[in-house]
């Protein structure tokens, strides 16, 4: 399936859930928040296991008409027919991932906190720029913080939707979307409440009051 353009809202990012059933009756009701995007991420399994789960993940959000980008992985999007990638600096070039994949699909670009990379990124093809952790992240207590000032930067000089990460709950995203972010990604806020339907829709208000959106990049 292809995404909603412009890529604006709420984007989540699944835990690190070694349960598959416990994992997808969270994604489950989750995905009754209307995320606009969700990311299939699991750190701690093997590589079959990964897939067994993205597969199934993929299945819900197809179900519920939400796109599904694989993190880290060209090959597993490929293998499972997601929408796309997320990769960091450690999961290779964005340029040959684009070539691998296609015009369609959707890749995500980490830009931490680096100009930089965001600039290389976008020239790249990346369809849309991370910068994080915006602030003290539960699930990435040791990840380097990003001012907020680079989300706003991104959006003004790199046409490009940019998403924020890392620490992100209800009640600090509002300065998020006011500084430029499209899209905020979101783990623990969401995933560890008691109800992620719930948690998940407390977003929807935040993007109501937020900027434009940034133009699909050509
Ligand atoms: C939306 C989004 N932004 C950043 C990341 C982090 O990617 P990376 O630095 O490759 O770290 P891991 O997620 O692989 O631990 C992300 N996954 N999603
Ligand atoms: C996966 C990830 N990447 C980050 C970065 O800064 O690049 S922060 C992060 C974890 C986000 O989880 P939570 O919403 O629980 O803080
Ligand atoms: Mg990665």
């Amino acid at each position: 399936m292809s995404a909603e353009w412009p890529l604006r809202g709420l984007y989540l990012v699944t835990p690190d859930e070694p349960d598959t059933a416990t994992l997808l009756a969270r994604v489950g009701r989750a995905l009754a928040a209307r995320p606009v995007l969700l990311q299939y991420r699991n750190k701690l399994l093997d590589a079959a296991g990964r897939r067994t789960q993205a597969a199934e993940v993929l299945a819900l959000c197809r179900a519920a008409g939400v796109p599904m980008v694989v993190n880290d992985s060209v090959e597993l999007a490929l293998d499972i027919a997601a929408d796309g990638v997320h990769l960091g600096r450690d999961d290779g070039d964005p340029a040959a991932a684009r070539a691998r994949l296609g015009a369609g699909r959707i890749i995500g670009v980490s830009c931490y906190d680096e100009w930089a990379r965001a600039v290389a990124g976008a020239r790249a093809g990346a369809d849309y720029l991370a910068f994080g952790a915006m602030f003290a992240s539960p699930t990435k207590p040791a990840a380097v913080r990003a001012p907020l000032e680079l989300l706003g930067r991104a959006r003004r000089e790199l046409g490009r939707p940019v998403a924020a990460i890392g620490g992100i709950t209800a009640e600090n995203a509002a300065q998020l979307v006011a500084a430029g972010a499209d899209l905020l990604a979101v783990i623990s806020d969401v995933f560890a409440a008691p109800d992620p339907a719930v948690r998940g829709a407390e977003y929807a208000a935040v993007f109501r009051a937020g900027p434009r959106p940034a133009a699909r990049p050509q």
